[in-house]
């Protein structure tokens, strides 16, 4: 049973009964089938499931990156749905911040100017104690003047975090952030996002295909054919692995009437926790 349909007064993204779908009527794909969430502020979720079951489909709707077909967004407060575009890019810009698999970092600036980047978009003068708090804040002090190719990839995505933390959003989302990275560096990420949870208030939603990586986050949804079909709270990564497992073996038993089952990808990772 699963009790993610629970909302919070309090959550800080709140989805209701939401569906999104591709395609036309011959070839539709819903990506999203009836998904109703919460995510309660100062918590860190993990978002998991087989290929093409619909984790950056919920990624993007909960951010107001994608519209919904039905249902409805709440994030920080605010409906989604009623916005236009261009108060939904300030409420992107000033509440969230995104961390992706592949940085995003723009090669030709500075490390502080890559930082420094969303407040000068929302027009604002970035105060250079800011930008040298927040890269403090993610060990990378001394790096301030370095160019993006002089960085490890982790270093890089420690840049990106510092980017997503410099306006102080409501909500981190991430979409495999330590996908690219070695299990070292990838803990050095996960620790810094529990962080910003856990000292500094902010709500972490985090999509991710490993165990390891969910086993930082204080909660891990799964996500099959477009529903949440599990959640597990404080879980370790081989119970996480072992959930895993059998999803697939739930995605193999699948009559396809759920639709979202897209490549036939494999599944789980089973006991290859640790990579
Ligand atoms: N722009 C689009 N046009 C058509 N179909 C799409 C589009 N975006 C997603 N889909 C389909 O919606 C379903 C869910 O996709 P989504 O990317 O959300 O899955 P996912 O769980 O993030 O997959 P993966 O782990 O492989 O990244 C898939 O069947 C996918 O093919």
């Amino acid at each position: 049973m699963t009790t993610a349909t629970v909302h919070g007064i309090d959550d800080a993204v709140r989805l209701r009964n939401v569906c999104r779908g591709y395609g036309n009527e011959r070839n539709r794909v819903v990506a999203l089938d009836d998904v109703s969430v919460g995510f309660g502020r100062s918590t860190f979720t993990a978002v998991m499931g087989p290929s093409g079951s619909g984790k950056t489909t919920l990624l993007q709707c909960a951010a107001g990156l994608d519209r919904p077909d039905s249902g409805s967004v709440s994030l920080d407060g605010m409906e989604l749905a009623g916005l236009s575009e261009k108060e939904l890019t300030r409420l992107r810009r000033d509440r969230i911040g995104f961390i992706f698999q592949a940085f995003n970092l723009l090669p030709a600036l500075s490390v502080a100017d890559n930082v420094a980047l969303p407040l000068r978009l929302a027009g604002r003068r970035p105060g250079r104690e800011s930008v040298e708090r927040v890269l403090e804040q993610v060990g990378l002090g001394a790096r301030s003047n370095h160019r993006p190719g002089e960085l490890s990839g982790g270093q890089q995505q420690r840049v990106a975090i510092a980017r997503a933390l410099i306006t102080r959003p409501a909500v981190l989302f991430g979409d495999e952030p330590t996908g690219a990275l070695d299990t070292r560096t990838a803990v050095e990420i996960l620790r810094l996002l529990r962080q910003a949870v856990h000292n500094d208030g902010q709500t972490a939603v985090m999509v991710t295909h490993d165990p390891v990586a969910a086993s930082y986050a204080d909660r891990v949804l799964f996500l099959a054919d477009g529903r949440i079909v599990d959640e597990l709270s404080g879980a370790s990564a081989d119970t996480i692995a072992e959930r895993m497992t059998r999803l697939g073996a739930w995605g193999d038993s699948s009559d396809g009437s759920g639709t979202a089952v897209a490549s036939g990808a494999p599944v789980a990772r089973g006991g290859e926790a640790a990579r």
